[in-house]
């Protein structure tokens, strides 16, 4: 339903209005008003259809070309020459639609404070020549160019095809039941254009589902973009996305990951979610500890994220639950087998970190035998201590203090890896001050990571 035409329809201007709201109301052309603060304060049928947003939902938004402006709010920015109290014209990219952008030609004309246009006048605007603001025609330029028929650097297209070899649904394969199910999710999500929102612990693969998923999916060929809300400022997420030149205003994006939003201001929340309902923004795949519901139910998350970003949910298993796979994932990882002791040992241990432990740990024992299949001697000390297999040694390498300084180093280098290096944290988990944490960090030889930025508390 268009917006009803404004009140005072065909009636001369008065001193807050102008006498044309009828005449644009019925006009093909899409045509808007800016106040001269640059609000927007009308906007017709046409215009409505033309930006695919309703009037009364834009209202009052401030058209400049800021770096937080929308695409739309850039788009009808006035020029300076239009500021200036002059007719201007001005070529803009259109807000970003799937198909590629055509053009928006925008013609100002400026209003003067009856209502009527101003006289072209070459200079600026004199005193008591009170500008009411600019009335704006928008020609649309050019036929949308589909992404699929756009021509892409060959070494970008090579490096697309890697990728898209690499993260392909395979790489989720494994022995189990778990990761059956896991890779019949992610066809499914591929072939959907619904939003998705990815449920696992901490480094179980949910970003590498997303991308798995993106690669799968219609939109392969354009961009995929992670971003970890809790390890960037939100100004920082908001510029990335809506300010000038901005990801949303790329119609080159295809799949947006976003690493827990709960982690987000609830404003911001709000802002993405509005983004990602609108029907020509890139898809939304989101990663969370937690599902959208149970966040939603603790104020976490603002409402949409349940009813309208999580159509698709998708649960990654624990390692845990699918150790049969370790085998494949090591043949995939490092070209490796391994020796059934040492798989006893890695299948004894309970992975609270996950793939991204198992990782690690694979690494860690490829390193330490260069060649053949990975033996248990090969890996991490405090893994076969765990396993119990360090007490079958002879007495004389039984030193307690390297054990027991063994076992804290791998026990502090998981709590920093489950607080994603964040310091504080990692010392809540272990039940210390962080000075302590400092101090056992030198006396340990453990470098100091990166602390991530904070996420900005509401
Ligand atoms: N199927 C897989 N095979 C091999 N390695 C994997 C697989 N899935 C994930 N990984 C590796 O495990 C690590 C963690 O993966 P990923 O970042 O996708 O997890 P996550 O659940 O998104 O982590 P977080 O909880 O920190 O958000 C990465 O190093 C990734 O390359």
């Amino acid at each position: 339903m268009s917006t009803p035409p404004p009140s005072g329809r065909g009636r001369p201007a008065d001193s807050s209005g102008f006498a044309w709201r009828a005449f644009f109301h019925q006009s093909a052309t899409p045509i808007f008003v800016l106040g001269k603060s640059r609000r927007l304060r009308y906007a017709n049928p046409a215009w409505e259809k033309l930006a695919g947003v309703k009037l009364a939902e834009a209202l009052g938004m401030v058209c400049s070309q800021r770096r937080h402006s929308t695409p739309l709010a850039s788009a009808l920015a006035p020029t300076p020459e239009a500021l200036a109290g002059r007719p201007d014209r001005a070529r803009r990219p259109a807000p970003p639609g799937r198909n590629g952008p055509p053009w928006w030609d925008v013609t100002f004309a400026p209003l003067a404070g009856d209502g009527s246009p101003r006289e072209a006048a070459p200079g600026p605007a004199k005193a008591g020549d009170a500008l009411f603001g600019f009335v704006g025609f928008i020609a649309v330029v050019g036929e949308p160019v589909p992404a699929a028929a756009r021509k892409v650097p060959p070494s970008v297209a090579a490096l697309r095809d890697r990728r898209a070899t690499h993260f392909s649904p395979d790489l989720l394969a494994g022995e189990s039941l778990a990761s059956a199910r896991l890779v019949a999710q992610t066809r499914l999500a591929a072939q959907i254009a619904a939003p998705v929102w990815i449920v696992g612990e901490v480094g179980s693969g949910k970003e590498t589902v997303a991308r798995v998923v993106h690669h799968t999916s219609a939109l392969r060929d354009r961009a995929f973009v992670a971003i970890d809300c809790a390890g960037l400022q939100p100004y920082l997420i908001e510029s990335l996305l809506f300010g000038h030149g901005g990801l949303s205003a790329s119609d080159r994006l295809g799949t947006v990951y976003l690493k827990e939003p709960r982690a987000l201001p609830r404003d911001m929340q709000q802002r993405l979610a509005d983004h990602f309902t609108e029907p020509t923004s890139a898809r939304l795949v989101c990663g969370s500890e937690r599902t959208a519901q149970a966040a939603v139910a603790t104020g976490e998350l603002v409402p949409a994220f349940q009813t309208s970003l999580s159509a698709f949910e998708l649960h990654v298993p624990p390692l845990r639950e699918r150790l049969e796979d370790i085998p494949r994932i090591a043949t995939r990882l490092l070209n490796r087998t391994i020796d059934p002791a040492a798989l006893a040992v890695l299948r004894g241990h309970t992975w609270p970190s996950n793939l991204r432990e198992l990782v690690d740990v694979l690494h860690e024992a490829a390193g330490e035998g260069r060649t053949g299949p990975i033996l248990r001697e090969h890996l991490p000390h405090e893994l076969r201590l765990k396993a119990g297999l360090m007490r079958a040694g002879p007495p004389k390498s039984l030193n307690l203090d390297a054990i027991l300084e063994a076992v804290e180093k791998r026990i502090i280098q998981l709590a920093l890896r489950k607080a994603n290096n964040h310091q504080t944290e990692a010392a809540e988990l272990l039940g210390v001050f962080r000075a302590k944490l400092w101090r056992r960090l030198d006396a340990l030889g453990i470098p100091i990571p990166p602390q991530p930025p904070k996420p900005r508390k509401e």
